[in-house]
């Protein structure tokens, strides 16, 4: 796995002298990566065919609060995918999808989401910063932003900044990678 919390291992900046034992140096996630990461493997989980967005929500004790990602509401069977500019509104998705963001504030687990942090991997639309604002949460953090929703785009951002909500864009330098055979654990002998 990366470890991107800087250049050094303990991200002081600091070159690292190697480790005198014969233990391994352990990589550290940034907090920033960690919860972002965790944002990007919820959105994996979506079945958008086009659009996959993932969100975490992370109280100030940095527990991680909830999760969820873009998706059709529950028990839902036959509701179209289809973003076809072409078809009718009803044939398509967009009257139908729960956002990511709404999906991870309903499946909080904890009393209230006041003073929470949420991550996102695409920047909320207008009807998400009212749920963010109502929901209490005091700061965003996305990773990318589309244009092809300006008005929507340009709401959320005068609501968020109305309320003094900071939004702040997650900028990684490099990627996480599991890389599952390094998390094999084998017994000292
Ligand atoms: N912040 C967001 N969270 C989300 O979960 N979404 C979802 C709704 C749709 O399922 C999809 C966007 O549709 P489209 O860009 O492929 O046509 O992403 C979209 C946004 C953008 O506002
Ligand atoms: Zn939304």
């Amino acid at each position: 796995m990366a470890s991107p919390s800087g250049s050094s291992a303990d991200g002081s900046g600091k070159a690292q002298e190697a480790p005198q034992t014969s233990e391994k140096a352990r990589e550290v996630l940034a907090d920033d990566y960690y919860f972002m990461g965790i944002a990007g493997l919820a959105a994996k989980k979506s079945k958008d065919p086009m659009t996959q967005v993932g969100a975490c929500i992370v109280n100030q004790e940095k527990k991680i609060v909830g999760v969820g990602y873009n998706g059709m509401p529950r028990d839902s069977k036959n509701l179209p995918w289809s973003r076809n500019a072409e078809k009718e509104e009803a044939e398509r998705k967009y009257l139908y999808v729960c956002h990511a963001e709404l999906n991870a504030i309903m499946n909080k687990n904890s009393a209230d989401l006041k003073g929470c942090t949420m991550y996102v991997t695409l920047f909320p639309c207008n009807e998400c910063a009212k749920l963010i604002l109502q929901a209490g949460i005091k700061e965003v953090v996305y990773f990318s932003e589309k244009n092809d929703t300006p008005a929507s785009t340009a709401a959320s951002k005068k609501m968020l900044e109305d309320a003094a909500v900071p939004l702040r864009k997650f900028e990684p330098k490099e990627a996480i990678v599991i890389d599952f055979s390094k998390l094999q654990h084998h017994s000292a002998k």
